[in-house]
């Protein structure tokens, strides 16, 4: 596969380059890298990988129905065993191979075999999912689900997934050192009413496994936000991945002179969150008191 350029780099390029850079994000369908430098106007307003990605399926969603289907049917069968299929593509097998098929048991395989077939004969395209990084749980959840929708829904729901392998192949091949996304958090103290000062927060980075580790130690501050700003902020840092904060809520409780008994009902808290895209802003807050937290994507 071709060395990650940034966007910047990769669209400074001759057009016949990009398209041919370009050319396997979308399955087997070099078309939508073609037609993308053939728009000169567009290309010259690109500047992140979330604007490159929404020109390409830009170029698709306007794209004949008759188009679409070959686009769905371009893609190969999911199978429980790489290789077993001639026509993946590099990139398929890559996913593939980083989903959970490969671990399915006999019974599994079968209701995974008959689901899939039963799906193909009903819809007339593959079952497509974005398998990377999927369990076999996810796969199979998905498909006992899909298989129920008419294939009217499901032309709509495979062509989202076509989309979000594109994402997540471009993200493998572009280097978005230069994304201006951040990280941001806030605790807010619901049992008081009031935001959590001085709370001990860590920042683990889980996934992908050779960025893995320990990535900031932060104290909040009178407004319960990370003292000196994001957490994590541009595209060295901020990379796409699996986090997990750790809320040290039990000895913050304990400072407020809250009674919690001898074992704290919620002592340190671990949240685990995904972040997808490198250009975004990823508020990440918890409110929490003794006996209760929640969460949600914030702005
Ligand atoms: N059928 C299907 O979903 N195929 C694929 N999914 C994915 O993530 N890569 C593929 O080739």
């Amino acid at each position: 596969m071709s060395a990650p350029v940034t966007v910047k780099d990769l669209l400074s390029k001759p057009s016949a380059e990009i398209a041919s850079f370009l050319g396997g994000i979308y399955e087997h369908s070099a078309w939508v890298a073609e037609a993308l430098v053939k728009d000169a106007e567009s290309l010259a307003s690109i500047e992140t990988i979330s604007q490159l990605a929404a020109a390409m399926k830009a170029i698709v969603n306007k794209s004949s129905k008759d188009q679409k289907l070959e686009l769905l049917c371009a893609h190969p069968d999911l199978c429980e065993k790489v290789g077993k299929l001639e026509m993946l593509t590099v990139e398929s097998q890559e996913e593939q191979s980083r989903s959970g098929l490969q671990s399915l048991t006999d019974a599994e395989l079968e209701r995974f075999n008959s689901l899939n077939g039963a799906y193909r004969d009903q819809c007339g395209f593959p079952f497509i999912l974005a398998v990377r990084n999927a369990t076999k749980h996810t796969v199979l959840a998905a498909l006992g689900g899909r298989v129920q929708h008419t294939p009217e829904q499901e032309f709509m729901v495979a062509l989202e997934q076509v989309h979000k392998i594109a994402w997540m192949r471009l993200l493998s091949k572009i280097d978005t050192s230069d994304a201006q996304g951040f990280l941001t958090c806030h605790v807010l103290d619901t049992g008081n009413g009031c935001p959590a000062e001085k709370m001990r927060i860590h920042l683990h980075r889980l996934s992908p496994p050779e960025m893995a580790g320990l990535v900031g130690e932060f104290v909040t501050n009178d407004d319960g936000r990370l003292e000196g700003g994001p957490a994590l902020k541009g595209g060295k840092e901020f990379t796409v991945g699996q986090y997990e904060w750790t809320f040290f809520c039990g000895e913050y409780f304990a400072s407020k002179g809250t009674f919690t008994s001898g074992q704290p009902f919620l002592d340190t808290i671990p949240l685990r969150f995904g972040i997808d895209n490198p250009d975004d802003h990823y508020h990440v807050p918890l409110l929490v008191s003794p006996w209760s937290f929640s969460t949600y994507r914030g702005s």
